[in-house]
């Protein structure tokens, strides 16, 4: 593979005696869309909150766009190009979708007045990109709480790409969603790449092997299975894991 724009080695986290993850590599190339699985419990959001600099690992080494960042903090890698959108929502839900996306865009821009001042034409633009590319331009005047889940997780990607990041990561974004709404994002999701790089956690298989480049497979903290969804797919080790599941 090409040189990864994030390479994770030997990953390890220790919550007491207790070893949530162990011996984890992962390597995203840049462009590509590569999605953690794994059955509840086995270690995906606490291998994101690694990836993401909000939890230090006690083992491993994690290197972003040529930087090790193993020991940097969430807000630093932010100037690195890297983005998150959380399993609970972050939106302000007496806000306008606007206003929603501009607060995102304006905290980009450093929040300071002046800046904002002057950004003010190009802030427009940003946001009503935002909106085309997220598919709220309809919907841009409402109150952001209005909105169905779906929307509300629409506006929500919308908000970490108004930082323009090199590589965003998704926790699992179809969680509750209705059909309608799983296929519109999932079709969001898709378009992100090869622009962008996305990592992603997400339960819905169907989903999952339809749209990832490269699949990792977690359980009980360790990497079982790494390819793409057809290597997945047929591969016995997670077959076993996610037994009786339909997989
Ligand atoms: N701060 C913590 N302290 C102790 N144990 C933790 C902590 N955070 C997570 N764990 C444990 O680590 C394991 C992995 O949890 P994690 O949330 O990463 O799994 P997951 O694969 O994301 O699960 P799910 O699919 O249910 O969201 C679980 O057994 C969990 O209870």
């Amino acid at each position: 593979m090409a040189e990864a724009l994030l390479d994770a080695r030997g990953i390890g986290v220790r919550f007491g005696d207790f070893r949530a993850l162990s011996e984890v590599t992962l390597a995203v190339a840049a462009g590509s869309l590569h999605t953690v699985i794994g059955p509840n419990g086995a270690g995906k959001t606490t291998l994101f909150n690694v990836l993401t600099g909000r939890l230090r690992p006690s083992e491993g080494r994690i290197v972003l766009a040529g930087h090790d960042v193993t020991q940097m903090p969430a807000h630093r890698r932010v100037h690195l190009g890297m983005a998150r959108s959380f399993q609970v929502t972050n939106i302000f839900a007496d806000l306008t979708v606007t206003e929603n996306l501009r607060m995102a865009a304006q905290a980009v821009a450093g929040g300071e007045p002046w800046v904002f001042w002057r950004a003010h034409r190009p802030m427009r633009e940003t946001v009503e990109a935002l909106l085309e590319q997220v598919g709220l331009a309809a919907r841009a005047t409402r109150r952001a709480g209005d909105l169905s889940h779906g929307a509300q997780r629409a506006l929500e990607i919308g908000m970490a790409l108004a930082a323009d990041p090199r590589i965003i990561f998704l926790d699992e974004p179809l969680a509750g969603m209705g059909i309608d709404d799983v296929h519109r994002t999932k079709e969001l999701i898709h378009r992100l790449v090869p622009a962008r790089t996305v990592v992603l956690i997400e339960h819905n298989m169907r989903v999952v092997l339809d749209i990832s480049d490269r699949i990792t497979v977690l359980a009980q903290g360790r990497p079982i299975a790494e390819g793409t969804p057809a290597m997945i797919r047929s591969d016995a080790a997670v077959r076993e894991a996610y037994l009786g599941s339909g997989l």
